[in-house]
């Protein structure tokens, strides 16, 4: 039986609570004014208190701050009419674990409340004040089941001999976390760490991103530049997603590794390459080999050595860990004091079968640290987990109704509104699994902005396709060639110029000679 503090100067109000708290057998005390709340908190220690937002002689918020002087852990719920959503969030703000909405809902606060006494309990148990002070470390692997184990021995026979290393997992397991271990424990560590994502880059641009081009190598290029084959001189390159490479770049990269020696596009000058390249992929190398989309010789190259990271539903024993270096990081992070992840809370966690493995079980413990409000994370903040089999048999049914209803309206736009309503859904989906991270949605989903065609999915990612800021230039779509990409840039600043070659030059920052060369070239006029 806990002890439950009601505080409301209406009457009805106040007997309405207090019996519906009664029948759970709880015992109630009651106040009607602020003066004889802080009163009632010093005489019977209540586990939690109900607080009406406004009392005839004082604010809640000023009578919340008198109790936690007396009981700096006695959880408070507010009671506020629906006209005073600003107190509510001030309440919220200011420490209040809940708050409850006139006119009361018998179940709702009787649920409120059931969950406020579970994290008062949870709360009241001591905890390991030396592990909640001790220095996170954000880069740190955590995990002992076996498999890791073997992970963390391979890294050690590994790290400090300058062979390429392949690194295999689902996405999310890891994988760049190993890479940069690799390169800690590494000779290379005084040197840089860069990191490329092939499948995020376009083809065309993804060249000139590794190993650099020259000036006037093509249209926008209007000075030299490094790669980052260049730039990780010394030190150690992640190429993230090589499945995803094109069988040009394929055939430059093998050179590298065989040779250690590339050319920047458009240039003649061979440059030695001193970079360590540490590869990754979640994709069957082994398949796209036999299915003739990867270079076996490569592949042969890059999997002299490699190291397999295990699917976070393979690693059971290591949930626990995890979820709590994930709490301790996002409250660090968030500045919140979520103390501990309640049981019930923690076995939603085990039952899930985690499809985006560590990464998303990340998103999920940070998503319900900001939603929890108290010291414990009880289930109620984690996020819906609703199977993504469930999500796609409602996405079939209502794909089915719209082709059926615009094709019974005539529409002669059916491919672009199917085309764009599954987008929708896609990026939605994607966006609730990352924990609403844009850049890592759009890294998911391995496409840019000028691609979606949907201005709705565009609007989930926050994006705005008529803005430069909506991630990479807007007309970059995806396996473009670097001649498409001229082209569209020359055809676009042509007619954002209305035609004027001279101040199209000026803006791509080449010459008028050039630009008159290339547009003819390019078969523009
Ligand atoms: N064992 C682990 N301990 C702590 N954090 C981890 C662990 N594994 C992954 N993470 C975290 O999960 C997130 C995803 O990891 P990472 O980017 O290394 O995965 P990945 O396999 O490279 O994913 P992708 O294939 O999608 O690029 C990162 O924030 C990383 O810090």
């Amino acid at each position: 039986m806990a002890t439950i503090l009601v505080v409301d100067d209406e009457p009805a109000d106040l007997g309405l609570i207090s019996s519906a708290l009664e029948k759970l057998d709880h015992r109630i005390v009651t106040a009607m004014t602020a003066k004889e709340a802080v009163l009632a908190v010093r005489k019977h220690h209540p586990d939690v208190a109900i607080l009406d937002v406004m009392l005839p002689d004082g604010n809640g918020l000023e009578v919340m701050r008198k109790f936690h002087v007396m009981d700096d852990r006695l959880p408070v719920v507010f009671v506020t009419s629906s006209s005073e959503s600003g107190t509510a969030i001030q309440a919220m703000k200011h420490g209040a674990i809940d708050y409850l909405v006139k006119p009361i809902d018998v179940v709702e606060l009787r649920k409120v409340v059931a969950r406020t006494l579970e994290i008062r309990r949870l709360a009241d148990r001591p905890i390991d004040m030396n592990a909640e002070t001790q220095s996170l470390d954000t880069q740190a692997i955590i995990g002992r089941c076996p498999a890791m184990q073997e992970v963390y021995k391979a890294i050690g026979i590994v790290a400090d001999q300058d062979v390429t290393v392949l690194i295999r997992g689902e996405s999310g397991t890891g994988k760049e976390l190993v890479a940069r271990a690799l390169y800690q424990y590494s000779d290379r560590v005084k040197g840089p760490f860069l990191a490329v994502n092939c499948a995020a880059i376009p083809e065309a641009l993804l060249e000139s991103e590794l190993f650099g081009h020259e000036k006037g190598s093509f249209t926008g290029a209007d000075r030299k530049r490094i790669g980052k084959f260049e730039q990780a001189t010394g030190g150690t390159l992640f190429l993230d997603e090589i499945g995803d490479m094109s069988a040009v770049l394929q055939s430059k990269l093998l050179r590298v590794l065989q040779e250690k020696k590339f050319e920047r596009v458009g240039g003649n000058e061979t440059i030695n390459a001193d970079v360590r390249v540490i590869a990754a992929t979640h994709r069957n190398l082994e398949k796209m080999v036999a299915d003739g989309g990867f270079r076996a010789d490569l592949y042969y190259r890059l999997n002299g050595f490699s190291i397999h990271l295990p699917a976070l539903k393979d690693r059971e024993s290591d949930l626990e860990s995890l979820v709590e270096h994930f709490r301790r990081v996002a409250c660090n992070d968030l500045g919140k004091k979520v103390r501990e992840v309640a049981s019930d809370a923690m076995e939603v966690l085990r039952e899930y079968s985690w499809p985006g493995n560590v990464r998303e079980l990340q998103n999920v413990i940070r998503q319900a640290i900001l939603r929890t409000n108290g010291p414990v994370l009880l289930r109620d903040f984690l996020p819906d987990f609703t199977p993504l089999s469930d999500i796609t048999k409602q996405t079939h049914h209502d794909l089915e109704q719209l082709i059926s209803k615009r094709f019974d309206e005539h529409s002669h736009h059916l491919y672009d509104e199917v085309i764009a309503f599954v987008e929708q859904q896609l990026v939605k989906v994607v966006m609730e699994r990352v924990g609403g991270d844009r850049n890592e949605a759009m890294r998911r989903l391995g496409t840019n902005p000028a691609t979606l065609r949907s201005k709705a999915a565009l609007e989930l990612l926050d994006l705005d396709p008529t803005r430069d800021d909506a991630g990479e230039s807007p007309f970059v779509r995806s396996r473009m060639t670097l001649e498409e990409l001229e082209k569209e840039a020359i055809t676009r600043t042509l007619e954002e110029t209305e035609g004027c070659r001279k101040e199209a030059a000026k803006r791509l920052g080449i010459s008028v000679r050039t630009m008159q060369r290339r547009v003819k070239e390019l078969g523009l006029t």
